[in-house]
């Protein structure tokens, strides 16, 4: 069995999921959520200790009052910060509050000193799903100092300051060590500023099964989306039978850019690469990767069809490019267009319009000033909404798209989309995207559709990353050829069936 992909919910799906989910739930809700907090910090808290929990004037601060109860109640000392009007509560956050005072607890108007010993562990209850605009004054003040603490900072269900839909810090934000998320995961958790905000995010679902409720909107990438693929190859084949890949790209200048998706393409099991280089005076072979065949990129477009087709990496955008471009989006084959095809496509909406009306699959990958080029916008206004972003993309040009970054986002067509949570800051260096464009090559190549190559590309490339910054214990310094072999090996573990994926024969070297 492979990990299953996680049901996201965007904050209005959440709410229909609470009214239907809210009447006749017993335990409340609230009480749930505050029970699972206190659960998780009981964990984190060794000895009695001094815990600080900054309770807000909606129902994230309900949930904090229902968690100080409960800590208390196991010996811990707990001190509330609340500033709001305690008669303004909604409904469940004054029960909440009343119980707390009824149990014996008071409430502080500003944050209190720092114990001598330092809090165990300070906690946002302050803002959740309900934040409207950026926080401001003591609100401010207050997150500012709480990020200070070094001890674990736990938010509930999300930090607050952070959008829960897009992943943006809508001004100052809860830099948490640990996020709680109530009932299911929330975009905003997963992308852009998420990460970085929330630390280790684990969710509480407080006892609802929210796909019964409500079908999620989105889903997190797990290898368990595409898990039929994932299968030991038939002894009986051979390199036909795992598709040829050609990349077309290598301007002068650029051909390791090509080279990149090449190799990755080889590493992962295309029977064939071919790489297509408009650079005249390139080299005709790679001498560090001999099993490349090199082309001229117009030999390439007109020979016999590859099984699928990359276009893009270090393709610069001279007429010929341009010409490269058209020709491609021309041919019966799976396409995937990345880098400088993107910014060409972008200059051009008679090519757009032959794109969306092509009738053999389409890939784009575009990084984010990629995605505002195609959207005639700002790349600021791209990350402002990853998720709407990517999915216009899609929709527009009736193609499979990933927006990459952190948090890469995978739209599809028909408006379905998905958040991949793999990878690392260490893959922010250059050629990481012609590496992704010769993965996913491969697979469309190996005759997966394109869904499931896009998806299990994206979610393997930062697996590769991910393993290679914990196998070379590095944050920074990731070379892009270095991917190749950490994506073979992640992808071998994918593959090798239950049996043999732990015995020494089957296992791959250590440090690939
Ligand atoms: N409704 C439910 O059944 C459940 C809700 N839960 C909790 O309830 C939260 C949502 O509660 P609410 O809808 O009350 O929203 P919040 O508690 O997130 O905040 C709403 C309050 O904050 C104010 N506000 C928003 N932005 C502000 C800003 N920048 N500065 C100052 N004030 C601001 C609003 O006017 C409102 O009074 C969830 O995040 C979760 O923590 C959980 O208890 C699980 C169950
Ligand atoms: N901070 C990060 N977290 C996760 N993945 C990242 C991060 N930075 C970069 N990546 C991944 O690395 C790749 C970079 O692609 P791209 O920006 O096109 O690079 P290039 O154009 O240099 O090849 C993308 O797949 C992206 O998602
Ligand atoms: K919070």
């Amino acid at each position: 069995m492979h990990a299953a992909p996680l049901p996201i919910y965007p904050v209005s799906a959440i709410r229909d999921l609470e009214a239907l989910a809210i009447p006749g739930a017993m335990p409340p809700l609230m009480e749930r959520a505050g029970e699972a907090a206190a659960t998780l910090a009981l964990s984190l808290l060794k000895t009695p200790a001094a815990v600080l929990i900054a309770c807000g004037p909606g129902n994230n601060g309900g949930d904090g009052f229902v968690m100080a109860r409960l800590l208390r109640d196991a010996g811990h000392a707990v001190h509330i910060a609340f500033a709001a009007d305690p008669e303004r509560l909604p409904a469940d956050a004054a029960s909440a509050h009343a119980a707390w005072l009824a149990a014996g607890g008071e409430t502080l108007p500003e944050l209190p000193p720092t114990p001598p010993g330092g809090w165990a562990l300070v906690v946002d209850a302050l803002f959740g799903i309900g934040l409207q605009r950026p926080l401001e004054g003591r609100y401010a003040e207050w997150i500012d100092s709480l990020n200070t603490q070094p001890c674990p900072r736990l938010a509930l269900d999300i930090p607050s300051g952070l959008d829960a839909d897009t992943g943006r810090c809508l001004g100052p934000c809860f830099a948490a060590t640990h996020t709680l998320s109530f009932i299911a995961l929330k975009p905003g958790l997963l992308t852009l500023d998420g990460p970085d905000q929330c630390g280790l995010v684990q969710v509480a679902a407080l006892g609802l099964d929210p796909q019964a409720l409500l079908p999620a909107p989105g889903h997190s990438i797990a290898p368990g989306l595409f898990e039929t693929r994932l299968r030991p190859r038939r002894r009986n084949s051979h390199k036909g039978s795992h598709g040829d890949v050609a990349v077309i790209g290598g301007a002068p200048g650029m051909v390791g850019a090509a080279l990149l998706a090449g190799r990755a393409a080889a590493s992962l099991g295309a029977g064939r690469v071919l790489v297509g280089l408009l650079d005249p005076s390139a080299l005709s072979v790679d001498p560090l990767r001999p099993e490349l065949m090199f082309r001229t990129a117009t030999a390439l477009l007109e020979g016999p069809l590859p099984n699928a087709l990359v276009v893009g990496p270090g393709l610069g955008q001279s007429d010929n490019a341009g010409r490269c471009v058209d020709q491609a989006i021309g041919l019966p084959v799976p396409l995937l267009l990345d880098a400088d095809a993107l910014n060409l496509l972008a200059l051009s909406a008679a090519r757009q319009e032959t794109l969306a009306r092509r009738q053999h699959p389409t890939l784009l990958t575009p990084h984010p000033a990629e995605a505002a080029r195609l959207l005639a916008c700002g790349t600021t206004e791209v990350q402002a909404d990853r998720l709407a972003a990517a999915r216009r993309i899609a929709r527009r040009l009736q193609a499979w798209v990933v927006l990459k970054g952190c948090g890469s986002i995978v739209a599809a067509p028909d408006g379905a989309w998905w958040i991949n949570s793999s990878g690392n800051p260490a893959m922010a260096t250059a050629g990481m995207g012609d590496v992704l464009s010769g993965l996913v090559g491969t697979l469309l190549a190996g005759g997966w559709n394109a869904g499931e190559a896009l998806l299990a590309g994206v979610h393997l490339h930062g697996c590769a990353g991910d393993h290679l910054s914990a196998t070379l214990n590095i944050d920074s310094g990731l070379l892009a050829d270095e991917m190749s072999t950490a994506a073979r090996h992640c992808f071998n573990a994918w593959i090798r069936p239950p049996t043999m994926r732990d015995t020494a024969t089957w296992d791959g070297p250590a440090h690939p």
